[in-house]
């Protein structure tokens, strides 16, 4: 009787993966959006990461709305693509730009309307800029934990809501926001950067099933270490710049790969995307299911990597 239960058991789970296999491949089959002449918005499109969207969405024929605080940076980056396109089999269209900083929320509504201007709509918005941070809690100014979420998470959630009524009145477009894998676990000094990008993550979870019925997807990409200028741009606990690149950024993965990834998941309208290695991945579910373990590991890792000044 127990072998029969036994033989039952294994033909339900080998029946069960099965059908999961073949989901994952129809879904790998399913033809993947098409990006020529959609017209995409990437904030922070002036370095790092953003930039390497604009370059992967060009190539594939997007019209881009690049967004940044420095209006040099960003024509650089206009000027790179426009000279690139020449000979390129695809058309491609020359970037618009729109300046303004995220941080600053009142402006991002004119912003907004300005972005709306360039194409007469947005198909996808990548909400892409950033800021980290390096500190101590103990030694930190509240204005600085204000000052990343007000770049990290109120900038991004205020250009989306601006944009967002043009989506829905056309019951079409798509929201990507790059996150971090620290919105899904978080690390020892890094504060006001994990609890923005948590933020972050609860929120376009929220409205990922608010507006699906409106035919809008929402894209969570969550990348580990990127080779970028993240850490030096980091801000520290008085608000100064930290200005280092940490070994563990010039280690990360290239940007030009990750931006193909945005791509992929664009295409794919991917709903929650990791891009990390195996550590960063079992950090996450050792966080969910074995907490305790999980907070013992990064209790040894704060007293390694620093002596709180309290102590
Ligand atoms: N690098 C990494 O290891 C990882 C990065 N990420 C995420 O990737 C995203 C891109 O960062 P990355 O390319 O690495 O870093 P970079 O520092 O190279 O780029 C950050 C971009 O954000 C823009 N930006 C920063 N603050 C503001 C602001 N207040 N208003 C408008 N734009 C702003 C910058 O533009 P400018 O200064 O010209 O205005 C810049 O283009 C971030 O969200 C980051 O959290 C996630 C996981 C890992
Ligand atoms: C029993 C087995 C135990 C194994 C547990 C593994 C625990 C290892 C912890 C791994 C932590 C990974 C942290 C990754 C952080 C990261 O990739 O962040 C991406 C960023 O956003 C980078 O920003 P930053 O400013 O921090 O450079």
């Amino acid at each position: 009787m127990e072998r029969v239960m036994g033989g039952g058991m294994l033909q339900l789970f080998l029946a069960s993966t099965g059908i999961l296999l073949l989901y994952r491949i129809l879904v790998r089959l399913r033809p993947g959006a098409a990006l020529q002449d959609a017209v995409v918005v990437i904030t922070g499109a002036s370095s790092g990461l953003g930039k390497e969207c604009a370059r992967a969405f060009h190539a594939a024929g997007a019209r881009l709305v690049l967004c940044g605080r420095d209006a040099g940076r960003l024509q650089q980056v206009v000027q790179e693509l426009t000279a690139s396109s020449t000979g390129s089999q695809r058309q491609t269209y020359t970037p618009s730009t729109v300046i303004f900083n995220l941080a600053d929320t009142d402006t991002v509504d004119r912003a907004a309307d300005e972005i709306l201007k360039c194409f007469g709509q947005v198909d996808v918005l990548i909400n892409n800029a950033g800021i980290s941070y390096r500190g101590n809690i103990l030694d930190t100014h509240l204005s600085v934990q204000r000052d990343v979420m007000e770049t990290n998470y109120f900038g991004p959630i205020a250009l989306t809501q601006a944009l967002l009524p043009s989506m829905v009145h056309r019951r079409s477009g798509h929201i990507v926001v790059i996150s971090s894998v620290q919105g899904k676990m978080a690390i020892p000094y890094r504060s006001a950067y994990a609890a923005s990008k948590h933020a972050t993550q609860a929120y376009f979870d929220c409205l990922r099933a608010e507006i699906e019925r409106y035919g809008i997807p929402v894209t969570v990409i969550s990348p580990g270490y990127i080779r970028t200028s993240l850490s030096v741009n980091a801000v520290t606990g008085d608000g100064s710049k930290y200005g280092v690149l940490d070994k563990t950024t010039a280690m990360g993965r290239d940007p030009r790969d990750v931006a193909q990834a945005v791509l992929k998941a664009v295409r794919q309208r991917s709903k929650d995307v990791v891009l990390a290695g195996p550590m960063p991945n079992l950090a996450i579910y050792l966080r969910t299911l074995w907490p305790a373990l999980f907070f013992k590991l990064m209790s040894s890792r704060a007293r390694k990597e620093q002596k709180p000044k309290a102590e």
